[in-house]
């Protein structure tokens, strides 16, 4: 029985890894990562410039668990680039993803140009659905500006490319969002970033400082939203464009699950920041278990078979 999986014509060993934002800040968290169970790793998402991010509290688990308004902390793009070229070297067989995102279209282009001309010969995921930066509304919300944002990207971009959505909650809205999605030569979809602005109250108060309490929610609150982006997407989009399943994933039944709707990997977020990397060699082996139970080799035999009544 094997959890491996391929993305854009790459082969990864296991079919999980972590979710951006998580356990992935700077190199030692990577590396954490790196020589964990986890099949890969993706990078926090990287803006042009360093960034502080919101002001602090701004991470909370709960008992379901998580909001988050950490506002893009990160440590620039040349920080994540350097790295990943420096791991071309020290694992040449490996194939790493990169997040990235712009605080304006102009810095997007100017980062994927970045890409483009660099020697990172991974898989970029561009972040379309950061929910915490004030006053930047979610691009994957506003259809019209994605679409153009594509047009324009693949214009010159011809790495493997992939994006980072945000929760729909419509079914026209998934039409509407596949129909520009099959319009580019998209290696992935990755459903779904955390459940925009929440809130969670411990007494009278709020438990997190930016934005008055109001932040991105994650772990099990989001798995019934999260299954049904991956397989709306799943159902809807070109064969090559595979998905990424990201949230509520707590054990191997949800990995599976995420599988089953359609994901040809998954990523672990709230989970990984609650038990840390040994998360994801216990979600492989109990992943591996019910693929022995029911009599899967591979994922293959059963990614996307969800059947109805
Ligand atoms: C990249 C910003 C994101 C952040 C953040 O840095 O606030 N939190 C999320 O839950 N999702 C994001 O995409």
């Amino acid at each position: 029985t094997s959890t491996k999986t391929k993305i854009a014509n790459f082969e990864f060993d296991n079919c999980i890894m972590n979710a951006a934002g998580v356990l992935c800040y700077d190199k030692d968290e990577l590396a954490k990562i790196l020589n964990s169970a986890a099949g890969t790793f993706v990078t926090k998402t990287a803006t042009l410039e360093p960034r502080e991010g919101n002001p602090e509290p701004r991470y909370h688990d709960t008992r379901l668990g998580s909001i988050n308004s950490m506002g893009l902390p990160n440590l620039g793009f040349d920080y994540y680039l350097d790295y990943l070229l420096e791991l071309k070297k020290t694992h040449p067989k490996r194939t790493f993803f990169f997040s990235l995102v712009g605080m304006s279209q102009n810095d997007t282009h100017t980062l994927l140009r970045k890409v483009q001309e660099s020697n990172f010969d991974g898989i970029t995921e561009l972040n379309l659905s950061c929910p915490n930066v004030p006053g930047k509304p979610q691009i994957a919300y506003d259809l019209e500006t994605t679409e153009k944002l594509l047009t324009d990207i693949f214009s010159y971009f011809k790495k493997p490319l992939g994006i980072k959505l945000p929760p729909y909650f419509d079914l026209v809205h998934f039409d509407q969002a596949a129909a520009v999605f099959n319009k580019f030569p998209l290696s992935f979809v990755n459903c779904v970033n955390s459940i925009g602005n929440g809130i969670i109250i411990e007494d009278e108060k709020v438990v997190i400082k930016p934005k008055n309490g109001f932040g991105g929610i994650g772990g099990e609150y989001v798995k019934p939203t999260a299954l049904a982006n991956v397989h709306a997407f799943y159902q809807r989009l070109k064969p090559s464009i595979q998905i990424i399943g990201t949230g509520g994933i707590l054990s191997g039944r949800d990995a599976f699950e995420h599988i089953l709707c359609g994901a040809s990997m998954v990523q672990i977020g709230t989970t990984l920041h609650k038990e840390g990397v040994s998360a994801f060699s216990r979600i492989t082996s109990e992943l591996k278990e019910i693929m022995e139970k029911k009599g899967y080799k591979s994922i293959e035999e059963f990614k996307g078979k969800l059947k109805y009544l």
